[in-house]
C-alpha cells in the first residue's frame, strides 16, 4: 500500500482540475478535483446519479468537460480523440462488456495489444520487416497475458459462449494487452456472484502489485471498494462529497447521509 508521505514526494500521474460537465440545463458533474498517484487504487463512489460515469466517460475521452481539466503526467488528455487514449497509457473496460462476441478469446485480446502497435493497413499487406517483428511481439505479449490471467484453456473459443465473469476477465486481458499506465474499471463486480467478487478483488491487487499499474476503480460494490483501495473519492449531485483513505471516507457523516438516502447499500 502507498502511503500519504510517499504520495507528497509524488507528481500526480493523473490531475483532475474542476471539471464540470452539463448536459443542456443538467449539472452532471461541478468543478471535481483530485488526483491520482502512481501505483495508487482509487475507488470513485458515490449514489446513483452522482457523475461517476460522467468522470469516467471525461477520463476516457468519450465526454469533453465544459470547463475544466484532465491531465495525465503533466499533459491535458483533453485533446485526444477518444480512439487515440491508448496511446498515452489510458487502458478502459466497459461496464456491460465491449468485445467482439464472434471472435475468439485470443483474437480480441490481440486487438487490445494492436492498440499500441504502430503498423498500418498497407505495411502490413507488404509484411515490412518491421511489421513481422511487430506482430510477433504481439504474441508473445498474447500469450503472456492470456496466461496471467488463466485464460489460456479459453484461447480459441468464440467470446459468446462463455459465461459473464469469464467474458469479464477477457476484457481485462484485453485492456492489459495494451499495457496502459492507469487502468480504468467500469463496475467491474457487476453482474459477479460473491466469489467471483472475491477473486476479482485479489486479482486487481494482483494487477497493481505485479505489473505496476494505477488503477481507477468506479464501483457500487462497496465490500470490493473499501477492501482494495488505497484512497476513496466519493461523489453526490456532482460534486466531491469527501476523499482520503477508505476508513476515513466510510466514517464521513456526508458521505454517510448520501448514501442512507438513497437506495445504494
Ligand atoms: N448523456 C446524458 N444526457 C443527459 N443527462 C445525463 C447524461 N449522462 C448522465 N446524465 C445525468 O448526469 C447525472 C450524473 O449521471 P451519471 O450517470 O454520471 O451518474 P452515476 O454516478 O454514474 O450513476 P449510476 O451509479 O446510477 O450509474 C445524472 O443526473 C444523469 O441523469
Amino acid at each position: 500500500m502507498i502511503q500519504a508521505s510517499q504520495m507528497k514526494d509524488q507528481e500526480a500521474l493523473l490531475s483532475v482540475r474542476d471539471v464540470t460537465v452539463a448536459f443542456g440545463g443538467i449539472i452532471a458533474l461541478n468543478g471535481v478535483s483530485f488526483d491520482m498517484h502512481k501505483g495508487q487504487i482509487l475507488g470513485l463512489i458515490g449514489p446513483n446519479g452522482a457523475g461517476k460515469t460522467t468522470l469516467f466517460n471525461c477520463l476516457s475521452r468519450l465526454y469533453q468537460p465544459s470547463s475544466g481539466d484532465i491531465l495525465m503526467e503533466g499533459a491535458s488528455i483533453l485533446t485526444r480523440p477518444p480512439h487515440r487514449i491508448a496511446e498515452i497509457g489510458i487502458g478502459r473496460t466497459f461496464q456491460n462488456v465491449a468485445l467482439f462476441p464472434n471472435l475468439s478469446v485470443m483474437d480480441n485480446v490481440r486487438v487490445g495489444a494492436h492498440s499500441r502497435t504502430s503498423s498500418d493497413i498497407i505495411s502490413d499487406s507488404l509484411k515490412l520487416a518491421w511489421v513481422r517483428r511487430s506482430e510477433t511481439s504481439v504474441n508473445k505479449k498474447v500469450h503472456e497475458i492470456l496466461a496471467y490471467l488463466d485464460l489460456e484453456d479459453v484461447a480459441h473459443t468464440v467470446v459468446s459462449g462463455l459465461p459473464f465473469g469469464t467474458q469479464k476477465r477477457v476484457e481485462l486481458a484485453r485492456a492489459l494487452a495494451a499495457d496502459p499506465k492507469i487502468l480504468l474499471l467500469d463496475e467491474p463486480a457487476g453482474g459477479l456472484n460473491h466469489e467471483e467478487v472475491y477473486v476479482l478483488g485479489d486479482l486487481i491487487r494482483r494487477i497493481r502489485d505485479d505489473r505496476h499499474m494505477t488503477v481507477l476503480l468506479v464501483e457500487h460494490h462497496m465490500g470490493l471498494v473499501m477492501s482494495i483501495a488505497d484512497h476513496v473519492v466519493a461523489l453526490n449531485f456532482g460534486k466531491k462529497l469527501a476523499e482520503g483513505t477508505p476508513a476515513q471516507v466510510q466514517a464521513d457523516p456526508d458521505v454517510i447521509k448520501a448514501y442512507l438516502g438513497s437506495k445504494d447499500q
